[in-house]
């Protein structure tokens, strides 16, 4: 008798929520043109780096908090848009066989009505099932998951090598960017996010199930 085949281990899958499923990037700017009318923007095609805060400080320096303001505001990120095809994506990813799929999000540090109006954003656009499934924190180096989705070009934190891979989903501020080799993009939810899905099954202990061998 060979070695015993293993149950094959899901795939956990980490989405980002700004700029992976909710658009904070328009919100950010139809915020700013609502609220400051006759300053100078930052149009959405010549956004360039995570931060917008930066981007607005080297426009003008008094920019910088203006900025914040808009996306410090009540009801900010629950009134964000899902990124198109960000919904249908999740649930059919959810319904995927082996496959875990959990939100993981960064919370501002003036949190008072982000991390609420995050966990409503989830449960408006997508339900109370989806809430089960978020994790909030300041360091995703530390959650462990096969794959996180996200549009921050470089994530760090306490971990080094975190059990992830990085798959850098495109938005305004990164699309310029070339990626080292091996780094993969997803460039929207209309790419190929099941290959990528499946590409980390090979990696994975076998299904005796699925090859037909007897269970042990
Ligand atoms: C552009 C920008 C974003 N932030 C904040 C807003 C969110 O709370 C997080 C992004 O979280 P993610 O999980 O990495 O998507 O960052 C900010 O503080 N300043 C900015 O300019
Ligand atoms: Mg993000």
């Amino acid at each position: 008798m060979g070695m015993p085949a293993r149950r094959a281990r899901p795939v956990r899958v980490l989405v980002d929520m700004d700029c992976v499923l909710a658009d904070f990037e328009a919100g950010l700017l139809r915020g700013f043109l609502q609220r400051f009318p006759g300053e100078p923007h930052v149009p959405l095609e010549e956004r360039r780096g995570f931060s917008a805060r930066e981007q607005y400080r080297a426009l003008r320096p008094d920019l910088a908090d203006k900025v914040t303001t808009v996306f410090e505001a009540p009801g900010f990120f629950l009134g964000l848009e899902p990124i198109p095809g960000a919904l249908e994506a999740m649930r059919e990813m959810n319904d995927m066989q082996d496959t875990q799929v959990f939100i993981c999000t960064s919370p501002l540090m003036k949190y008072d009505h982000c991390v609420t109006e995050k966990y409503r954003w989830v449960e408006k656009h997508l339900g109370p099932q989806f809430v089960e499934r978020i994790i909030v924190t300041r360091d995703k180096t530390v959650i462990s998951g096969d794959l996180l989705i996200d549009d921050k070009e470089v994530i760090q934190g306490q971990e080094e090598t975190p059990s992830w891979e990085h798959i850098l989903f495109t938005c305004c501020h990164n699309q310029h960017l070339a990626l080292p080799p091996p780094q993969r993009r997803l460039r929207s939810w209309s790419d190929n996010w099941r290959e990528i899905i499946d590409s980390k099954r090979g990696a994975l202990p076998l299904d005796p199930d699925r090859l037909g061998l007897p269970q042990q």
